[in-house]
C-alpha cells in the first residue's frame, strides 16, 4: 500500500530528454537545477537545509524518506535551500519524538518542489553514467514541453557564484554552543579564540563544533574584505561550506589571500577548501556526477588511516595544479580525487568533506581540533 495516489500529480525532465512521472509531495509549481544524487541513509531534513545545495534537485538514494517526518532543530541553515527533491517513497506513518510535522507538510511550508513514486535507481544510474544534468520538477499542472524546455535552458553550475547569494547580509555572533546528551544540555565553555567565520554558506553545526571547542564566533558575508576580518583582530579565521563554483568568487580568493600573507590560523571545510586551494594557485575542475553521502572513504596521506567520511561536492580541487607550498593531505579512496590539503608556509590547512555532518560519520571531526591546536600555536597578537 502507498500513500502517493493521494497526492498530485508531477514530472522531473532532463536536459536529456528523460521524463519521469510520479507524484508532487512538496509545493505545486516548478523548479529548475542541477539533479544530483546522495546516497546517505538518513539526514534528509539536514540535506534540505544545507544551503551548499542551492539550485540543485536532490535525489535521495535511500528509498524511504520522511520517516521521522521533520523539526525545527535540524536545520543547517535558516531555511530551505534545496532546489527540490526526488524520493522514491513516503511512509504511510511518519513518526519521532521531536518531530513537529510531516515531511510533506515542511516542503510545502518552505515551497520545495518534491516528487515521488519514481525510479530513483533507474535514475541515479544516468547520473552516473551521463553525469550531473539540469532538470525541471514540475507539480500540480503538468506541461511536458514546457518542463523539457525549463530543463534545457538551465545553463549548469559552473561558473556560478552563489555564495555571496545564500551569505548573511549583516555580520553576527554566533552563540549556540551548548551539547545535548543524555545527561542534559551542557552550555559551551568559556571562549579562548575568537574565529571570524566566512558564511558562503555556513552549516550550524560547524558553528555548534567550533563554539563547543572554545572559540567565539563572528559570522562575516562572503565578500568581508580581508582588511574588516583583521580589525576584529581574530585568532583564526573559519572558510565555509557552500553552493555553486568556487571560480568566480574572486572576492573570497582575493581575502583569503592577504590572511595567508598575514599568517592567520585557517580552516576551510567543502567550498572554503575549494577557495585556499585557488587562493594558492591551485585550479578547481568541476566533477561528472560528483560526491553525496555519507560513506566516503578517504586516507589520511601521513598516516595511512581510511577515515569514512560524508560528502557533498561537484567542484574539486585538481591535484596536478598544486603549486609549490601546498601539500596534499588527504586523498578519496573512491575516484582517488583530492580532499584535503595544507599551505606549508602559513597555518592553513583544507578539507574537501564534511567534518561537522550531523548525525555523522564523525572519523574526522578532530580536524576541528587542529584548527585550536595551530591557533594555540600561534605567535601572541
Ligand atoms: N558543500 C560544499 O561546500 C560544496 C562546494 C561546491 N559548491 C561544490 O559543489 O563542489
Amino acid at each position: 500500500m502507498s500513500l502517493l495516489p493521494s497526492f498530485p500529480p508531477a514530472i522531473l525532465a532532463l536536459a536529456d530528454g528523460t521524463v519521469f512521472r510520479g507524484y508532487a509531495v512538496g509545493a505545486e509549481g516548478l523548479a529548475v537545477g542541477e539533479v544530483v544524487f546522495n546516497t546517505a541513509m538518513s539526514g534528509y531534513q539536514e540535506i534540505l537545509t544545507d544551503a551548499s545545495y542551492c539550485r540543485q534537485i536532490v535525489t535521495l538514494t535511500y528509498p524511504h524518506i520522511g520517516n521521522t517526518g521533520c523539526n525545527d532543530e535540524d536545520f543547517e541553515s535558516p531555511s530551505c535551500f534545496a532546489a527540490g527533491l526526488v524520493i522514491r517513497d513516503l511512509p504511510l506513518r511518519a513518526e519521532n519524538w521531536r518531530m513537529q510535522e510531516s515531511l510533506p507538510d515542511f516542503l510545502k511550508r518552505f515551497g520545495v518542489v518534491a516528487i515521488a513514486g519514481i525510479d530513483t535507481r533507474q535514475l541515479t544510474r544516468l547520473l552516473r553514467d551521463k553525469g550531473a544534468q539540469a532538470g525541471c520538477l514540475m507539480a500540480g499542472e503538468i506541461d511536458e514541453a514546457k518542463a523539457l524546455s525549463e530543463a534545457r535552458a538551465f545553463p549548469g553550475l559552473a561558473g556560478m557564484d552563489l555564495a555571496r547569494v545564500v551569505s548573511t547580509e549583516a555580520p553576527y555572533e554566533w552563540r549556540d554552543g551548548g551539547t545535548w546528551s543524555l545527561e542534559g544540555y551542557q552550555p559551551a565553555g568559556e571562549a579562548k579564540f575568537h574565529v571570524v567565520a566566512y558564511d558562503f554558506g555556513v552549516k550550524r553545526n560547524i558553528l555548534r563544533l567550533l563554539t563547543q571547542r572554545g572559540c567565539r564566533l563572528t559570522v562575516v558575508p562572503a565578500q568581508t574584505p580581508a582588511a574588516e576580518v583583521l580589525k576584529y583582530r581574530p585568532d583564526g579565521v573559519f572558510l565555509s561550506n557552500g553552493p555553486g563554483d568556487p571560480e568566480p568568487c574572486a572576492y573570497a580568493v582575493d581575502a583569503i589571500r592577504e590572511l595567508l600573507a598575514a599568517k592567520i590560523p585557517m580552516f576551510g571545510i567543502c567550498l572554503g577548501h575549494q577557495l585556499l586551494a585557488l587562493a594558492s594557485g591551485a585550479r578547481t575542475v568541476k566533477m561528472k556526477f560528483g560526491h553525496h553521502g555519507t560513506n566516503h572513504p578517504v586516507q589520511d596521506l601521513s598516516t595511512g588511516k581510511v577515515m569514512i567520511t560524508s560528502q557533498n561536492h561537484g567542484f574539486t580541487v585538481d591535484p596536478e595544479t598544486l603549486p609549490d607550498g601546498l601539500k596534499a593531505t588527504h586523498i578519496s579512496l573512491f575516484d582517488g580525487s583530492l580532499q584535503g590539503i595544507e599551505r606549508t608556509d602559513a597555518p592553513a590547512f583544507s578539507f574537501q568533506g564534511h567534518p561537522e555532518a550531523s548525525s555523522g560519520p564523525h572519523d574526522v571531526a578532530d580536524l576541528f581540533d587542529r584548527f585550536i591546536e595551530k591557533m594555540a600555536a600561534a605567535p601572541a597578537k
